[in-house]
């Protein structure tokens, strides 16, 4: 999942549109045409010489995202065309950035020697590269995982799967378009693949801003699909993965491996198994929970992710599968407490801790080193890296086995030092050794006989030469004789006519002088031979044995990655504990009922955020099945209503994916899904669409809520009017109380004082509020949530500390007070309002008075106090939970009364859903209206 908020996220336009049939001038251009033609959605680097070269639109692209000079190809002439282009030993600086701005590059190469070619050199696409496939260390971050992903809409489900390449971690899932969009949130994708034809759905559904690309639909054949994985995984069946029965999710996946071949990833036997997702597994968090809980990203610049407060990880596998275990909490307990347990011991062992988190820190990219080791694109120095980092694992092991920790001693069964390959590496390749492996230089002297004399002769060939010279001298007595080179003859001997008497017989005359004679030997033959093409056999040849040695480390690549596995988990463990005691958290009771009570509960990033000198004021909360399951907190804006609601999904969080949490005690009776919903403007001005899908996801999640889900509705209503808003969280609280197959636990956060009537009706409604002081027409932030209702609104005083006019204030104080006597007036005497019918007859008896300060789980609490002051009365309409009294407001003989009646009397309310209920209420007042 990628933190940074720089990351592409933009549909990748058409690139290379070359306009209406290019005119290609050379046999070059034509070249370049045909290829652009294969690869229409991707920009091409096509070489030329000693640079990388792009046309047209693509010139333009180019010259843009890396600042460099835009030209002219054939200025003047109709194959005119815009030119851009880079050396080709830059590549790596900006491939990189073409593909962090959303591009697919395919880089065109040279495939064959121009030196040696008859005439235009042979070209072709040697490899793709997109945001979703890259092993580019600079595309790549480090702590986050970079997935490919792919979508396929089947008639009734959908079917997904994530890829990271970098890492051979490969998953499939399958469900319905709100889990498919959850998990689309919680892995946070660099590329998106799914069928030409389903774009208008995806787009319904997820919105545009991930960065896709659309396949055609034959691709998206399940039994196309089945057969690239079973031929990739070298299986039968699918039955082994556990995914056989994955329609939908098998087809996706089968996208992705057609992708890779698509954009020539061929080597990927480190891509060895497939999981599944499995979403009874995982808590649900929903895309609105993921982003709203500012888990893994914040929600706005400069915002602060949980993540960054609880990673105190040192490997990159820890803080990768960290961002995951973020995103998927566990659900039971035993696998809950396992964590929470060697968290615990971990953190009463101060020195075992010390130690553990000093081995991890020698351990590097371990699961990433394995993959390039696996798609052949490791280079000298990362392999040295991979030795290293095995030599870490091997004291690990032992300290782990130690420890006497049950589940440190598992990972400890997990781990192999993989000796023979950490030796071959430290025996093949020299410390120092260089990035390439092409020009030498990379393997110890003593690795291999021919290298060694290779490297004597083309680095000590004078040295040589002079051996010969000197030997040759004492064999032969001639004192003058002297080894020379010439273009036409290569080594010789040359040897004065005073001495040609003692030349041996086996020496070949080559040249006669005037004074001298000129020879060869065989010896100088093969010397020359051998000088001559040293250079070049030597980068061969070194080349073969490091390509030998990646070989070897090819067959451990299982192992690295197991080892990758249990050093991840064992990180994310060793983290928990860090954060624990640095922040003091407490462990966490998990068990199986369904009571959630923390106890003196802090938001884990507020209250790092906070200015020094200032300390967090810790609140206790408590639901449960039987008194308490609806909490309304009313309160001021920016008295800590959504501070407290967000730190009670994140304390839930924390305590399910097993790590200590912010109070001073928690109980957590296993919670399965956690459901938020922000009443944000901007979820109304995405438009009426949006709005409809989100309400309709609200519906359905709603209707599979249980009695273990928790529910948190902050401010729902602000983003719309009054009416809508409180119609909205009325329907759904109600629905929530009411429902007889689930009783959610639900906190219900809102500056409408008016939702404190639903306690009226629904005695497992309870109010709240935080608690405020006024002073001098001021408020004061006691950030204490105390037990009853609030009676009136703060919004003009938060006005007044914003810095308002005060001429402003006091008019809107004004223009209140007229409201709330207008609205009297009207329910009193002239029928209900609008406001009313919304209320309407779902509170009829008078309000009561205020309630009195006491703690939010204080069992002692009166019950009217807990259940807070009631409201004015309201005109009622039409009782919907109270059929007995709504019936009693109406004249038989009015039809449309009659017809109210009608429709109240049909309707189920435990079935309805807050969007049916809104649309009765609509029939409702249409009824009313054509009296
Ligand atoms: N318990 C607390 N202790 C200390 N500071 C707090 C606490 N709760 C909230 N705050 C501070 O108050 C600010 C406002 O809190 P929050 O956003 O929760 O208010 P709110 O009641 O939801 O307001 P609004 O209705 O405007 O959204 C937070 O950003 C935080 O800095």
């Amino acid at each position: 999942m990628k933190t940074s908020t720089a990351s592409p996220k933009k549909p990748i336009p058409m690139h290379g549109t070359l306009g209406p049939a290019p005119v290609a001038d050379t046999p070059l251009m034509k070249q370049y045409y045909a290829l652009k033609q294969q690869h229409p959605g991707a920009l091409i680097l096509f070489r030329v010489g000693d640079f990388y070269e792009t046309f047209g639109e693509d010139a333009v692209t180019t010259s843009r995202i890396l600042d460099i000079v835009l030209t002219k190809r054939g200025a003047g002439t109709p194959a005119e065309t815009q030119l851009a282009g880079f050396p080709h030993h830059s590549l790596d600086t900006h491939l990189p950035k073409l593909v962090r701005a959303g591009q697919r590059v395919a880089i065109c190469d040279q495939l064959e020697d121009p030196k040696l070619a008859k005439g235009l050199v042979k070209r072709g696409i040697t490899e793709l590269v997109t945001p979703g496939v890259s092993f580019n260390d600079n595309v790549l971050e480090r702590k986050s995982n970079n997935y490919l992903c792919a979508i396929h809409f089947g008639k009734q489900e959908a079917g997904i799967s994530f890829l990271d390449i970098s890492t051979g971690e490969f998953l499939v899932a399958q469900g319905d378009r709100a889990y498919l969009g959850k998990l689309l949130q919680n892995f946070a994708p660099a590329e998106v693949l799914f069928c030409k034809k389903s774009r208008a759905e995806f787009e319904q559904h997820y919105g545009p801003d991930f960065c896709h690309y659309a396949l055609d639909e034959w691709v998206f054949g399940f039994d196309y699909a089945h057969d690239t994985l079973t031929r990739h995984f070298k299986t039968t069946s699918l039955k082994g993965f556990g995914i056989d029965g994955l329609r939908e999710g098998i087809t996706a996946a089968g996208c992705i491996l057609h992708y890779l071949a698509e954009t020539k990833h061929t080597d990927v036997g480190h891509i060895a198994g497939i999981g599944r997702l499995e979403e009874d597994k995982y808590v649900w968090l929903d895309r609105f929970t993921v982003r709203n809980l500012e888990l893994v990203l914040p929600q706005h610049v400069g915002g602060v992710p949980l993540i960054d407060i609880l990673d105190q990880t040192v490997t990159p596998m820890g803080a990768r599968l960290l961002r995951k275990w973020v995103v998927l909490p566990l659900k039971e307990p035993a696998q809950i407490q396992r964590r929470l347990d060697t968290v615990d011991a971990l953190l009463q062992d101060d020195e075992l801790l010390g130690q553990l988190t000093q081995h991890l820190r020698q351990i590097n990219d371990l699961e990433r080193l394995i993959s390039k080791v696996a798609v052949r694109r490791v280079n000298p120095r990362e392999l040295l890296q991979l030795s290293r980092a095995l030599d870490a694992i091997e004291p690990m092991r032992a300290l782990l086995a130690g420890s006497g920790i049950r589940a440190l001693q598992k990972s400890a069964d997990q781990l192999n030092p993989c000796a023979t390959l950490r030796e071959e590496i430290k025996a093949k390749i020299k410390q120092d050794a260089p990035l390439l492996t092409n020009q030498g230089n990379v393997l110890n002297d003593g690795v291999d006989k021919e290298l060694d004399e290779l490297r004597s002769i083309a680095f000590s060939g004078k040295d040589y030469l002079l051996q010969i010279q000197q030997r040759e001298q004492q064999n032969t007595g001639i004192s003058s004789l002297k080894v020379a080179y010439n273009k036409v003859f290569g080594y010789y001997l040359e040897v004065s006519n005073a001495h040609k008497n003692k030349v041996p017989s086996s020496w070949i005359r080559k040249q006669t002088l005037v004074n001298a004679e000129r020879y060869i030997t065989e010896e100088l033959k093969t010397y020359e031979e051998k000088i001559l093409h040293a250079e070049d056999r030597l980068f061969v040849l070194e080349q073969q044995i490091y390509n030998d040695l990646v070989l070897l480390a090819m067959d451990f690549v299982p192992q690295i990655q197991q080892n990758a596995r249990a050093i991840g988990i064992t990180d994310c463990l060793a983290s928990f504990a860090t954060t624990a005691r640095q922040y003091n958290y407490v462990k966490p009771i998990v068990n199986d009922t369904t009571v959630l009570d923390i106890k003196q509960g802090r938001h884990p990033v507020i209250e790092r955020q906070l200015p020094v000198g200032e300390s967090y004021i810790p609140n206790d909360i408590r639901l449960d099945q039987d008194e308490q399951q609806i909490v309304v907190i009313t309160g001021p804006n920016m008295a800590g209503k959504s501070a407290l609601l967000r730190q009670t999904a994140l304390i839930v969080l924390l305590a399910q994916i097993g790590s200590f949490v912010p109070a001073e005690a928690a109980t957590i009776g296993v919670i399965d899904k956690i459901f938020t919903r922000v009443g944000a403007s901007d979820n109304l001005s995405k438009g009426e669409s949006t709005f409809m899908v989100e309400m309709t996801e609200t519906a359905s999640i709603l209707n599979n809520l249980s009695d273990r889900s928790l529910v948190l509705m902050d401010e729902i209503g602000r983003g719309t009017s009054t009416y809508d808003g409180i119609s909205i969280a009325w329907a759904i609280v109600e629905h929530l109380h009411n429902n007889p197959k689930a009783k959610a636990k639900t906190l219900f956060a809102t500056h409408y004082h008016e939702l404190n009537q639903l306690a009226e009706d629904c005695p497992r409604v309870r109010n709240f509020n935080v608690a405020v002081k006024e002073a001098d027409g001021r408020i004061l932030f006691m950030r204490k949530l105390v037990a009853g209702g609030s009676e009136h609104s703060f919004g003009i005083h938060v006005a007044r500390m914003a810095g308002m006019p005060t001429a402003v204030v006091l008019r809107a104080n004004e223009i209140m007070h007229h409201l709330e006597q207008e609205r009297t007036n009207t329910s009193l005497e002239d029928g209900p309002t609008e406001f009313d019918d919304v209320l309407a007859g779902l509170e009829a008896e008078p309000a009561a008075t205020g309630g009195k300060v006491v703690p939010l789980n204080s069992q002692s609490s009166d019950d009217q106090a807990a259940r807070g002051p009631r409201p004015q009365p309201a005109a009622a309409v039409a009782s919907v939970p109270r059929p007995s009294l709504q019936l009693s407001m109406f004249e038989p003989a009015d039809p449309a009364l009659e017809r109210v009646r009608d429709l109240l009397q049909h309707l189920d309310v435990n079935t309805l859903t807050p969007i049916d209920a809104l649309l009765k209420l609509n029939e409702l007042k249409l009824a009313l209206g054509n009296q």
